[in-house]
């Protein structure tokens, strides 16, 4: 099947110099986890940008969802993204004066399409009869369960998360991993998802590291305590 998320040799050059991503190629089929890995200021959130449309690549070729989005304009990016993206963001990026129910809506409200009910998706995330609670009432964890529910709401072919369990303690940031796990296996969506956990990461099929903005690994994922020490292997050589 076609790749939903397609990166080839793409790199993104920053004014004054900075390379941020060299080369890189990476292809996400539909129902893959992928975790992206690597010191602070490999690229990673570079790479993600980039995948997602929200950036532009000064050179290579990017597609997302079958389209070509290299070059497109940005309106119609927007729309893309729209139809078959969902974000996931540390930040949770909500609305904490509207209700939990208006936050699942929105994207359906600017105009993408309506997939799946809010009532199924909260009941997904585990916040059935969550509807009508102001996020701002809500704990991070709720919070960022909102956000994956707003993500999933279309039912996206793509899935971006970036370190969607920073600020989250271990037992519910395992609840988010699991929820994005389901994304990819029973919605079958392409997940992307930048982490520096090793142990989040352990929950995604597939790893990849970068070095200086260099795909320096790629393959599939092992146990948390190899990705720590493969990480740390990228981390000491870019320093
Ligand atoms: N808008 C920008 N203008 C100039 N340089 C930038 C910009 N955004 C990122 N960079 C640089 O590009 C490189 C890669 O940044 P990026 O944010 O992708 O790394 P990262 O691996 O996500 O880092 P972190 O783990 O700290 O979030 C860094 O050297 C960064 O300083």
């Amino acid at each position: 099947m076609d790749s939903v998320i397609s990166l080839a040799s793409v790199s993104r050059r920053y004014p004054r110099g900075v390379i941020a991503l060299r080369d890189a190629s990476l292809d996400v089929p539909p129902g893959q986890f992928v975790a992206v890995m690597g010191a602070t200021g490999s690229g990673k959130s570079t790479l993600l940008h980039c995948a997602a449309g929200l950036d532009r690549p000064s050179g290579g070729r990017v597609r997302l969802a079958g389209h070509d989005i290299t070059r497109m304009k940005e309106a119609r990016r927007t729309r893309l993204r729209r139809d078959h993206a969902g974000f996931v963001f540390q930040a949770y990026n909500l609305l904490s004066e509207l209700t939990v129910r208006q936050n699942v809506e929105l994207p359906v409200r600017l105009g993408g399409p309506r997939n799946r009910t809010v009532d199924e998706v909260l009941a997904q995330v585990g916040l059935a009869g969550f509807g009508k609670r102001p996020v701002g009432e809500l704990s991070g964890g709720q919070r960022q369960r909102v956000a994956i529910a707003r993500a999933l709401v279309t039912a996206p072919a793509a899935v971006f998360a970036d370190e969607p369990t920073g600020a989250l303690d271990p037992t519910t940031g395992a609840r988010i991993l699991a929820l994005l796990r389901a994304a990819a296996d029973r919605d079958g969506a392409a997940v992307l998802m930048v982490t520096h956990d090793p142990v989040a990461a352990a929950w995604a099929d597939r790893l990849v590291l970068l070095r200086d903005g260099v795909v320096a690994h790629d393959g599939p994922v092992p146990d948390a305590t190899e990705i720590a020490d493969r990480l740390r292997g990228v981390t000491a050589v870019s320093a």
